[in-house]
């Protein structure tokens, strides 16, 4: 039975948010045909009382599952995004501006969608599953749906606008209703294909300062400073489109220790999740103190919501910054919700500490390269914030113990997410409680 295949396959999917708890009920929430062989399947998974919804293309036919393995669910089903003979569907569809069922396909206005080109599934590690048409297209399918609209669209729809070189420009959506409200499905913009990703360029300036170490070696290599100084501009730039294009506030004191209180209340979370970080809760607590001792009004706006490395691109002009949609799972109100951006920025120190570390959790020198990795991590920090005034960001000298609290919160999520996608990985977060700043 197709449910009972549905079972087997979800909990090794890379998207799927509940792995580690087993599933008490799987359902087809909705079944729509697109075409002949392509189904649109919301499912509705059911574990320990919470009940979360998936989406899927669904491919039948014995030959076509069989060409497809890495996609296989069984019986003939197979995942039809790594169908390319299918997947074209979609492009028609939001060119057409179709209505298939209850699902709306839908283009912005004055944009016209080349329906020709074929799809490939890009192979980045991903909580989402995105199809890369041609080198023109990335049509990203949110896996995890979660009802209202994505704030990944109203935002780059929002910053496309306003003219905003610093976003890949928006093409089209698929959208339905869940519990009422209008939800995206999926959205479809602009393919870099010309440009790196962040996280592989901090990665290779990395390798190379490891690699300029060996005393053969010709030249020192590493330096990424000046690109984390434009990054830090590029996002203070995003910064002030965001605060323009959607409402701010100033919130008083009180709300910043209400902020406080709900960090700890995620930092117990966190702890309950994975009890070694209870021996570090003290750093967190003692941050966390620091901000609510001297809370003051702060400055809130539409921020970015999970900032780090793996999502702005370099292209030959200047950062691109991807993946509005806030940390996945959260509520969408939540995720909408003002904040302070110097979440973000937070949220990006952290990568900088991310790339530093990453490539030593199983490196035989680790413990010679580690001082180098903590330079390395240091200097781009520091030509981040350098960059991010230099940009118009407001980085006050005051505003460093609220950073510093940000940071370790990001972090706590950050043990939560590696404990659950990536255990080895764990002790990189884990080492910012373990860092005197
Ligand atoms: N518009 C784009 N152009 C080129 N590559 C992209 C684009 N959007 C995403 N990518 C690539 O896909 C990766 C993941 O994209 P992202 O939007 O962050 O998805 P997820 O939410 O699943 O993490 C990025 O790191 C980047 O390599
Ligand atoms: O899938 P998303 O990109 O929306 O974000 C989730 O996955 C990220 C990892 O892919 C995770 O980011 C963490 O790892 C990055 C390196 O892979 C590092 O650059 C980030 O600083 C670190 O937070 C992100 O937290 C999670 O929400």
């Amino acid at each position: 039975m197709l449910t009972e295949l549905l079972t087997g396959w979800i909990t090794h999917q890379r998207w799927f948010a509940g792995k580690g708890r087993p599933i008490d009920d799987l359902t087809v929430e909705s079944d729509v045909e697109l075409a002949h062989g392509l189904r649109h399947l919301i499912i509705s998974v059911c574990q320990g009382g919470a009940r979360d919804r998936y989406q899927l293309l669904l491919g039948s036919g014995a030959e076509e599952s069989a060409r497809f393995k890495p996609a296989h669910i069984g019986d003939g089903y197979y995942d039809a995004a790594y169908d390319a003979d299918l997947t074209g569907v979609l492009l028609q569809a939001m060119a057409a501006g179709r209505d298939l069922g209850p699902l709306r396909f839908r283009h912005m206005e004055g944009t016209e969608i080349d329906t020709s080109l074929r799809s490939l599934v890009l192979g980045a590690e991903q909580s989402n599953t995105s199809l890369v048409y041609g080198d023109t297209y990335i049509c990203k399918l949110f896996r995890r749906l979660i009802a209202g609209v994505n704030p990944e669209l109203e935002i780059v729809t929002a910053l496309a606008l306003r003219s905003d070189s610093h976003v890949a420009q928006p093409y089209g959506w698929i959208e339905t209703d869940l519990d009422g409200e209008p939800t995206t499905l999926a959205m479809t913009q602009e393919f870099l294909s010309n440009a790196n990703d962040g996280w592989a360029l901090a990665l290779a300036s990395v390798r190379d300062l490891y690699a300029s170490l060996n005393p053969s070696a010709a030249e020192a290599g590493g330096d990424f400073s000046a690109e984390a100084c434009r990054l830090g501009m590029a996002t203070a730039q995003v910064h002030h489109e965001l605060a323009a294009a959607f409402p701010t506030e100033v919130i008083e004191a009180q709300e910043v220790k209400r902020m406080i209180e709900d960090h700890r209340r995620r930092l117990d979370l966190a702890i309950a999740e994975v009890p070694e970080l209870g021996e570090y809760a003290h750093v967190a607590e003692e941050a966390y103190q620091r901000v609510t001792d001297a809370a003051r009004e702060m400055p809130v706006q539409r921020v970015h919501g999970d900032y780090h490395l793996g999502q702005v691109m370099r292209t030959t002009g200047d950062w691109v910054i991807l993946d509005f949609e806030g940390e996945p799972g959260q509520p969408i109100a939540e995720r909408r919700a003002l904040s302070s951006p110097l979440r973000d920025v937070a949220g990006m120190l952290r990568s900088f500490d991310y790339a530093a570390l990453h490539l030593l959790t199983d490196h035989p020198d680790a413990r010679n390269l580690r001082p180098r990795a903590v330079e390395w991590a240091e200097l781009n920090r520091s030509s981040f914030l350098a960059g991010y005034s230099a940009g118009g960001g407001h980085l006050r000298p005051e505003d460093a113990v609220l950073l510093r609290a940000l940071e370790l919160a990001k972090a706590a999520y950050e043990v939560v997410y590696e404990a659950r996608n990536r255990p080895t990985w764990l002790s990189i977060p884990m080492t910012a409680f373990q860092t005197e700043r």
